[in-house]
């Protein structure tokens, strides 16, 4: 008999909320943030500078910056972290998740052997002696492309070049051959080329390791083409959260809508301007009542201004969208569904 293949999501978000005190009073970094992410699938987390996504995504980890008041709930592979303690839930969080993070100048130490640092986690996480901790690091350096592995092993940092130390921070992340990738602006730091060599690294390593992958980013570009899903943040709020395809083809949000005119595209003509978002981002610490996109959006009604639009679920049940005047796609038939009050 052939084993049913686990459907269990990798990972699973209940309206995950953070804050932070500040002089001015509670400042609201997260709302409600919900999502799911099935085995061996991507999922693109899209939105401006300060939107939250690497907030989102350290609260996942557990590594939200001291002061940070977290709640939700997180399921991971159906184990709700809350009910691990401290040590339990580091343990559980550093064999399933691997991260890589937008600087790897300053994710790896540059006195320490890069091998080494690869061994580091599957040592202490897999329990994997001296020799079997050197071959798998070697081995891994190698399913990253980095040529002569085995001599690259005793290298330092500095002996390599961005992309090439971006590769070691892979290899690093994939120690403990996790369920899921985390990449936070991985190839925000390299150049165009460098960036487009890792986003093809990562997607051919998801698919030979059959591990599920965030690619966290505020280009949506990047994601075009290598996610199953997008969920769009703006001002720490879900706007849009759905299929890739579809969120590209008929987007809902005026913001995705808008993110999706200033993107540059290979079917336009030569020297096409592009379109920009005209207005700032949310001031976090003096939130308006209303929609966060609402001061800059077009469509823009009073109720808009008023009160935050509860999210919208598309008749099939897989696109979400929080907005009062959505892009219309003639599927009339989309269910509203009322946010959770929001304390
Ligand atoms: N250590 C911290 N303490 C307090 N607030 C923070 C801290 N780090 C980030 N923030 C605030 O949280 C909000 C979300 O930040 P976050 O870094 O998650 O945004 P982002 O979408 O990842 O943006 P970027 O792409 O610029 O990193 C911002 O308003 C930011 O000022």
């Amino acid at each position: 008999m052939t084993e049913a293949a686990n459907t269990t999501p990798v990972l699973d978000c209940h309206e995950l909320s953070c804050h932070f005190r500040s002089p001015f009073g509670p400042i609201r970094v997260l709302h409600d943030v919900s999502f799911s992410i099935p085995p061996r699938t991507t999922l693109g987390i899209v939105g401006e500078s300060g939107a939250g996504k690497s907030m989102l995504v350290k609260t996942i980890m557990g590594i939200a910056p001291e002061g940070m008041k977290t709640s939700g709930r997180i399921l991971a592979d159906g184990t709700d972290l809350s009910t691990l303690n401290e040590t339990k839930r580091r343990a559980f969080l550093g064999r399933k998740f691997g991260m890589v993070f937008q600087n790897p100048m300053t994710s790896l130490n540059p006195f320490v052997r890069v091998g080494r640092q690869i061994e580091e986690a599957s040592r202490f996480h897999l329990r994997l002696g001296k020799a079997q901790a050197k071959a798998l690091a070697i081995e891994l350096l190698a399913s990253v492309g980095i040529p002569d592995a085995a001599e690259c092993y005793g290298h330092y940092p500095h002996q390599f070049s961005g992309g090439m130390k971006q590769r070691i921070m892979i290899a690093t992340a994939l120690a403990c051959q996790p369920d899921l990738l985390i990449a936070d602006e991985a190839t925000t730091a390299l150049d165009v080329t460098v960036q487009k060599e890792i986003l093809d690294l990562l997607q051919v390593i998801q698919q030979q390791r059959q591990m599920s992958m965030i690619l966290v980013t505020h280009n949506l570009g990047i994601v075009a083409g290598r996610t199953d899903d997008i969920l769009v943040l703006y001002g720490g709020h879900v706007v849009e959260y759905g299929p890739t395809n579809t969120v590209f083809s008929h987007p809902r949000h005026r913001y995705t809508e808008a993110l999706l005119s200033a993107m540059p595209r290979m079917d336009q003509p030569a020297h096409t301007k592009l379109h920009t978002i005209p207005g700032r981002p949310p001031d976090l610490a003096n939130p308006a009542p209303g929609c966060p996109f609402a001061p800059r959006c077009p469509a823009a009604e009073a109720r808009c201004h008023a009160s935050m639009p509860p999210m919208t679920t598309s008749a099939d049940g897989k696109h979400r969208f929080a907005c009062y005047v959505p892009v219309q796609t003639g599927d009339a038939a989309d269910t509203a569904v009322e946010r959770r009050a929001l304390s």
